[in-house]
């Protein structure tokens, strides 16, 4: 992907018009498979400053895919009347250093941290060893089970990075279910216990935290269904998945 910046030094007694052919120019923008996503801001400080940023696929899909299309003269014969005023437009490619504030609480922060996960996978565990039919699977797990998994989730959930540090990350986790052959109804008897152990730990029930927990855990057992199967050929290296709320983030009143 690439970020592409234009500048514009607008006069103010034309923002107006400015700010509604974007408003109609982001109509055809919004429809081009090449733009990931778009926003035109103000500069509070200098009022006749706007900066437009588009994230595109790439610099090609821009520059060859976009302004080839038929959807590139829609968008231009908006802002045709403002390209004068263009200070500077040029693309930008990502270093790095890029992350979240503390605005939003991470999953892991709401759920109550670290002791909230081990209290979960303590009590989740204990139900899976008593059931006729999840509990064959783990007959002889490592004692240390219940924690390392807690260490996962955690880390999924935006906690600290432990199980990669200290357990071998993705690919140990993965290791650990290739071959098992898990079917489908020990998949949901999975999810089932995991989600009474929620209530029974007490982990946060709001709907925003709830959905965005089970959206994972959805994800993570198809994911473990299929990884474990014969045959299967999983990606072996990869980063430690991390979940954040979707589109619900928490409800704070
Ligand atoms: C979101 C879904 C899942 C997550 C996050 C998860 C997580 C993990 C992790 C982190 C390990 C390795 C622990 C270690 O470091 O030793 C593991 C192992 C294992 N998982 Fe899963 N798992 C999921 C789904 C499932 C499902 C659906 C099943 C079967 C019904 C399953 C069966 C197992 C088994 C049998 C092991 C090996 C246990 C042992 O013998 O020590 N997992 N899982």
């Amino acid at each position: 992907m690439i970020v592409e910046y234009i500048r514009y030094r607008v006069p103010s007694e034309r923002h107006a018009a400015f700010e509604s052919a974007y408003g109609r120019a982001a109509v055809p923008l919004g429809t081009a498979p090449q733009c990931v996503e778009y926003e035109l801001t103000r500069c509070t400080d200098e009022p006749e400053c706007y900066v437009l940023r588009i994230v595109w696929t790439s610099a090609d899909d821009h520059t060859t895919g976009f302004r080839g299309s038929p959807v590139f003269q829609d968008f231009l014969a908006e802002i045709r009347p403002y390209i004068a005023d263009i200070e500077e437009m040029r693309h930008y490619e990502h270093t790095g250093v890029a992350g979240r504030g503390g605005s939003v609480p991470t999953l892991y922060a709401w759920a109550g941290g670290a002791e909230a996960f081990e209290r979960l996978t303590e009590c989740f565990y204990a139900h899976v060893l008593k059931d006729d039919l999840i509990g064959p699977l783990f007959a002889h797990m490592d004692p240390g089970h219940p924690r390392f998994v807690a260490m996962w989730l955690a880390e999924v959930f935006g906690g600290p990075a432990r199980y990669t540090a200290e357990r071998g990350g993705y690919s140990h986790m993965l290791g650990q279910h290739l071959g098992k052959a898990i079917t489908e109804p020990q998949r949901r008897r999975w999810i089932g216990l995991l989600l009474d152990a929620a209530d029974e730990v007490r982990l946060p029930a709001d709907p925003e935290f709830r959905a965005a927990f089970v959206g994972y855990l959805e994800w993570g057992t198809r994911l473990a269904l299929s990884n474990s199967q014969p045959g299967a050929r999983p990606v072996t290296t990869a980063p430690v998945p991390h979940w954040g709320w979707g589109v619900a983030p928490p409800y704070r009143s």
